[in-house]
């Protein structure tokens, strides 16, 4: 089971953290607990080390922590008064120790991805051992495990770490052998290297951390507990009449979570997906309600559409040149650039006269895109780069499109009707997905059109 920050954030959310661990302890069944840092405690440490990198004088460390002391003083003193001493001190020790570690960032000027990382994983640390404390003040023997002592071994790619294959058996060596008797608190959206360096698994990686360790202990299900009812036809924040889905499959819920939909990492699907576990998403303030079920295709609902989200901050590249027609490798040498600067390409167009490729990539990844690009034009190799960074993406997901005729023609009348400008299209061949890019301003019209269209609000089969 994982928790998010918003459902680890008050002291009465760690209550219904307690309380949801203890009914399924009691029912029968061995729980692992992931979890993440308290909503908006990332976000602050990230906020804390920018300034302290940037100050020109000596900051008050201690001040500019002091509310987050507080606040999770507050969290352990309320969930858990009879292990609030031996708890406090811990906390106190990692706070003195992030104390330590940025002011030694401020004294050498210099923050590295390595201790950024390092850095970045306190929020975790600080979480796990409350919400520990309050399974143990309700008399269920539990400890706070960090990720790598969890087993999570990755790749050393700083702030974007993947779990190497090892991890399943360290896993399985370290995690599965507590549950019968207790519950591990472990730490997501962190793991180490094999030389035992921290490293981060991407913004939101906790739903990652899940997946792995489920995974590893081979679990029967897992469970994502977060603030929405599960998996919803769109984002509820844009789309106020967006609806829960029942069910949903792994590459649905892979292409939606690509696309922008924060409920799970995309990167939480293949663990999953490998072992065939099944991942149930539900809300932590209202356990009762179902929730929606992530399987392999099962394809319950006969809608052609099912899901629509929206990506926002990326950026639209085109590169032209006719003398792209007929040369082999440009497509190569084009994406190997890209790579070798680490860009992430997250859609690709190409025109059928080969003279023009368009890219969607996260707009962080401009510059780098463009430094890889522009020598290709110097050599010859295309003729001109263009961009546009005012833009975002809308994907369309459903299985039930592959082998339906005319839901293309569906969407794109409908954002037509709209008065929608479409400036780039793509369609995977596994057709779980179209994805089209439009002007930044109309992305969330684009998402509500298509919402409407597809009667995705209604819980009948279209
Ligand atoms: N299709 C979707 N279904 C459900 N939630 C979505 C969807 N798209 C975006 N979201 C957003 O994802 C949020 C949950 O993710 P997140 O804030 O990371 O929670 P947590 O802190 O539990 O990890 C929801 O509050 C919702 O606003
Ligand atoms: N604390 C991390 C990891 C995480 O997954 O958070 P959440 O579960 O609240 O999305 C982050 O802010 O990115």
């Amino acid at each position: 089971m994982k928790f998010g920050g918003t459902s680890v954030g008050e002291a009465d959310c760690i209550g219904r953290v307690a309380d949801i661990v203890e009914s399924h302890r009691s029912a029968g069944d061995e729980v692992a607990v992931v979890v993440s840092a308290c909503s908006g405690i990332t976000d602050r440490i990230i906020a804390v080390a920018d300034e302290v990198i940037a100050s020109k004088e000596q900051p008050d460390i201690g001040t500019l922590l002091d509310a987050m002391r507080e606040r999770h003083t507050r969290l352990l003193k309320e969930t858990a008064p009879d292990h609030a001493r031996e708890v406090t001190a811990v906390i106190d020790d990692r706070l003195t120790r992030l104390q330590n570690i940025l002011t030694a960032v401020h004294t050498l000027k210099e923050l590295t991805p390595r201790s950024r990382d390092y850095i970045v994983s306190f929020g975790e640390r600080l979480s796990a051992p409350i919400v520990a404390a309050a399974l143990r003040q309700r008399g269920i023997a539990s400890v706070a495990l960090d990720g790598a002592e969890a087993g999570i071994t990755t790749t050393a790619n700083h702030g974007d770490a993947r779990a190497l294959p090892v991890s399943a058996e360290n896993i399985r060596a370290r995690v599965a052998p507590l549950l019968a008797d207790a519950v591990p608190v472990i730490m997501g959206f962190m793991g180490a290297t094999e030389q035992g360096v921290i490293t981060t698994l991407g913004r939101s990686g906790s739903d990652y951390s899940a997946a792995v360790i489920g995974a590893g202990v081979d679990a029967d299900e897992i469970w994502i507990w977060t603030d929405v009812d599960g998996v919803m036809t769109s984002d509820p924040r844009i789309i106020p009449d967006a609806r829960v889905l029942d069910d949903i499959s792994y590459l649905e819920v892979m292409e939606l979570s690509y696309f922008g939909a924060k409920v799970l990492h995309p990167r939480s699907i293949e663990p999953a997906m490998q072992k065939d576990i099944p991942i149930r998403v539900k809300n932590s303030f209202k356990p009762e309600v179902p929730g929606t079920l992530v399987l392999r295709d099962k394809h319950q609902e006969k809608r052609v559409v099912k899901a629509i989200a929206l990506i926002e901050k990326v950026a639209l590249v085109n590169i032209n040149g006719a003398q792209m027609v007929g040369r082999p490798g440009v497509a190569k040498t084009i994406f190997s650039a890209l790579a070798e600067r680490e860009v992430n390409v997250m859609m690709i167009s190409q025109g059928s006269s080969e003279a023009n490729i368009s890219l969607i990539i996260d707009e962080s990844h401009l510059d780098a895109a463009l430094g890889a690009l522009d020598p290709l034009v110097e050599q010859g190799i295309v003729r001109e780069v263009t961009y546009d960074h005012d833009v975002a993406a809308v994907a369309v997901v459903g299985a039930g499109m592959a082998g339906t005729p005319g839901t293309g023609g569906r969407i794109f009348s409908a954002i037509g009707r709209a008065g929608i400008n479409m400036m780039m299209i793509s369609q995977g061949s596994s057709e779980v997905n179209v994805s089209f890019v439009v002007k930044a301003g109309d992305g969330k019209r684009a998402l509500q059109v298509l919402h409407d269209e597809f009667r995705l609000s209604e819980n009948s089969d279209d």
